[in-house]
């Protein structure tokens, strides 16, 4: 595998949106980490649907089940089984689009490509599936406790409106938004709209990375960018990121270079990563999440039998994925950072040395 992680540290889910459960199993994880039941519970709870008005009111409890994997506190080296079972299915919200794609959603493609529809609801395509992403996240933060490495992720944009930069130190920390009053009411006041008008808004993310040793990521094809990349473009409604200054496609040379002094980089547009190789700074990511295809307004579709119809839908929608995906984000940033840092370990003689002298 060259373009996504998954070499040492790696994980799997399974379930559907409207199946009976979710689940993942994370495994490449070293014995003898604390297993922080607590922490990986609030994880979740940042995360979870019904919450308020600015996410979907379906309810869930997303309380994880933990299988396997762990013993007297500590992880035991072996594959960690989690499971949350759903409540909230309540698959009559899909029984009048039972035949009908949705615009902007997967239902086109994946009855296309499977030759199935399950019509319970958005199944496999739903992002409920990212909570089981969450709790691989969560572990694979338990291993960067350990190394002092922090990762945090904030809405810095929402419908075109753009924070102030250092708005993003409050984004992270609050359940919404900025404590930018003037910021978070605009924001407010948009996603009211929004919702009101039966309409949807798509945002953008920040991601940051701190206290990352110089070296992670190799050279060629499996560099810390494009695995970066590949892991935060699987999440659903990811259109995009841009790694650094997202500007730097419009700056000169002279603007965009990060000169170098013995105390480190003078600057940082190159988002802490160079040649693929992390270089000691803060790693910096946007990301960019499209709006909720899912809206109440009615909109031309056809049906599985090609008739053309109108679609008129019922259900939970989030008025905006992005601050919800904020959480995904910064758990899929953290299964690649474990993933590198093991495998940084093999990468000199010097290492291996370490641990087995
Ligand atoms: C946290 C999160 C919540 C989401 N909630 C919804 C939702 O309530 N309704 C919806 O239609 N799409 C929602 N999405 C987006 C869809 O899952 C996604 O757009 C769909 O699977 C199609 O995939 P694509 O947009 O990546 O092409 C959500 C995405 C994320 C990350
Ligand atoms: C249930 C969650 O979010 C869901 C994400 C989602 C989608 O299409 O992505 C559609 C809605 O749910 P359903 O699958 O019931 O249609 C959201 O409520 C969750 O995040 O836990």
């Amino acid at each position: 595998m060259f373009n996504s992680f998954g070499e040492i540290f790696r994980f799997t889910t399974f379930g559907e949106s409207h199946g009976r459960a979710i689940g993942v199993v994370v495994d490449g994880v070293p014995a003898g980490i604390e297993f922080d039941e607590e922490f990986l519970k609030n994880e979740l709870a940042r995360r979870k649907p019904g919450k308020n008005r600015f996410s979907t009111q379906r309810k869930e409890d997303d309380l994880p089940e933990v299988l396997s994997g762990i013993f007297e506190g500590k992880t035991t080296g072996t594959p960690i089984g989690v499971v949350i079972f759903n409540k909230d299915q309540k698959s009559k919200d899909y029984s009048n689009i039972k035949d009908i794609f949705r615009p902007g959603h997967a239902d086109f493609t994946y009855f296309h490509k499977y030759s199935i529809r399950d019509y319970r609801g958005g199944g496999r395509s739903s992002a409920r599936e990212t909570a089981a992403r969450v709790v691989a996240g969560a572990i694979a933060k338990m291993i960067l406790k350990e190394l002092n490495i922090e990762i945090e992720a904030g809405v810095i944009e929402i419908g075109g409106v753009r924070a102030k930069n250092e708005d993003f130190e409050y984004a992270k920390k609050s359940e919404i938004f900025a404590l930018d009053k003037e910021k978070e009411k605009e924001w407010i006041e948009l996603i009211d709209k929004a919702r009101e008008e039966h309409n949807s808004l798509g945002g953008v993310v920040k991601l940051r990375i701190k206290n990352l040793p110089i070296g992670l990521g190799e050279p060629i094809y499996y560099k810390l960018d494009n695995v970066l990349a590949s892991a935060i473009m699987s999440i659903n409604a990811v259109k995009g990121i841009y790694i650094g200054n997202p500007n730097a496609h419009k700056l000169t040379g002279v603007e965009n270079n990060d000169e170098i002094s013995k105390n480190g980089f003078l600057s940082n547009n190159a988002g802490g990563v160079l040649g693929g190789i992390s270089n000691g700074e803060n790693i910096e990511i946007e990301v960019y999440f499209k709006p909720t295809p899912s809206i109440f307004k009615p909109q031309k579709s056809i049906d599985i039998n090609g008739n053309e119809v109108e679609v008129n839908l019922k259900g939970r929608h989030d008025p905006i994925v992005a601050i919800r995906g904020s959480v995904v984000v910064e758990s899929m940033a953290a299964c690649v950072i474990a993933d590198m840092l093991m495998l940084n370990m093999t990468r000199t003689i010097e290492n291996i040395k370490k641990i087995y002298q």
